[in-house]
């Protein structure tokens, strides 16, 4: 068997070992020559993945080890014959982070407390829903906007306009999709932008065109007191330095580059080709790469809450350091090329990160009442998942 493989899928040769040839490729360049004669093709957001492009060739199977499935055209493959597997949730721990430190940041920023901030999550999938559950064991406030739930009888979910109006921050977690009556493509518009309630925040670790930046550029030259925090771009991988420099926080879509969300992602594409082969699956993460603790934590003197999220948190993951290296490589860039290569190095070369375990740092600072709370929050430790 020939597998064709995105180069920045971590532990390839360990779950693969044995199942055949492994060709390596830059993940941009992946296209109908590197598959002609590859049976499984295994991705990350940035290979574009068509019917088309698969025409003529052997591929039966393609994995993205990704939670993001834009990049796919699944009807055509599916039409095809083609098998498609994705990493559901594999990163939406790292997510939720990574939006935990934009509130502490731009709290700081704007000299106004977090906890006093009314948080709409738009998208109440993996990720939103971890963020929701996390956010009130932190005692936030949260309203949530999923329409597609909400017609499974979900209950809470209010409209997005709604929701506009009554939140202090927005934070968008929706897949890209342009068809249907919940199409994301440029879900936030210039009309919904410019209706942010005075001082707001809007966090989006989406995906780009969920929010026109055409449209965001215009109202921030006119709205400096919204404060905008953007992990993923229309022009990916280009950054619009304007609106990069308008921008509080700005990153290179790493939102779920923890080390701890690739692997799963790594993993889950596994367990999902060998039930397409119809192998049994003898690997485990576990196994493969064992998971390191939580580290010690220092407590300190304040509300738990404020704590967890501004030291400990902190002592994990901190954004304003992938916010520093972005506008580093945009300012140093002397073309638009230099800054799309530049915007791929900084992920391809994305630093170490492991994800932190709320649950377990709570309770191992003996702050049982915020345990408590992420536990009735149904917010669990990640040791099973
Ligand atoms: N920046 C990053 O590093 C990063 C990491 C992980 C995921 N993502 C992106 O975030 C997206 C969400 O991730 P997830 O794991 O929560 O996905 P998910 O599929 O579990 O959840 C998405 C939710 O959005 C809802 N939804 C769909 N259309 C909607 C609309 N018009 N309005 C409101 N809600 C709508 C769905 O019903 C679903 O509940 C992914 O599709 C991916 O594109 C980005
Ligand atoms: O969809 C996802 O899982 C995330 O957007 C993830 O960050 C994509 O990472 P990439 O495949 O671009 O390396």
């Amino acid at each position: 068997m020939h597998i064709v493989a995105d180069e920045n899928i971590p532990l390839l040769d360990e779950f693969l070992a044995g199942f055949g040839r492994l060709t390596r490729l830059p993940g941009r360049l992946i296209d109908h020559t590197s598959v002609k004669d590859a049976d499984v093709l295994l991705v990350r957001s940035v290979t574009k993945v068509s019917a088309a492009m698969l025409v003529g060739t052997p591929v039966r199977f393609v994995g993205t080890c990704t939670i993001g499935t834009d990049h796919l055209d699944l009807p055509g493959l599916a039409a095809a014959g083609v098998e498609v597997a994705s990493a559901p949730g594999c990163n939406a721990r790292g997510v939720v982070e990574y939006v935990l430190s934009c509130l502490l940041t731009l709290s700081e920023r704007s000299a106004s407390a977090w906890q006093d901030k009314t948080v709409g999550i738009v998208g109440v999938g993996e990720v939103g829903s971890r963020l929701a559950c996390t956010l009130q064991a932190l005692g936030i406030k949260t309203l949530l906007c999923d329409p597609p739930r909400a017609e499974q009888d979900a209950d809470g979910m209010i409209t997005l306009d709604e929701l506009i109006s009554r939140c202090d921050v927005i934070s968008c977690h929706v897949p890209l999709t342009s068809d249907g009556p919940h199409a994301t493509h440029h879900l936030l518009n210039e009309q919904r932008l410019a209706a942010l309630r005075p001082g707001a925040w809007l966090i989006n670790s989406s995906r780009g065109p969920v929010i026109d930046n055409t449209a965001l550029n215009t109202v921030l030259a006119q709205r400096p007191d919204l404060l905008v925090a953007l992990d993923v771009w229309e022009t990916e991988p280009l950054v619009d330095p304007q609106l990069a420099a308008r921008c509080v926080l700005a990153t290179p879509h790493i939102a779920g580059y923890s080390l701890d969300g690739k692997l799963r992602g790594t993993a889950q594409i596994y367990q999902a080709l060998c039930r397409f082969l119809d192998i049994p699956a003898t690997l485990a993460l576990e196994q493969l790469a064992p998971r390191t603790g939580a580290g010690t934590w220092i407590m300190e003197p304040g509300p738990p809450a404020d704590w967890l999220l501004s030291k400990a948190l902190r002592q994990v993951y901190d954004v304003r350091d992938d916010d520093a290296r972005l506008r580093a490589m945009v300012a140093a860039a002397e073309s638009e090329q230099a800054s799309r290569e530049g915007f791929d190095r900084l992920r391809k070369d994305y630093p170490l990160r492991r994800e932190c375990n709320l649950l377990r740092i709570s309770t191992a600072t003996s702050e049982p009442q915020v345990a408590r709370r992420l536990l009735a929050a149904g917010f669990v430790s990640d040791d099973e998942s």
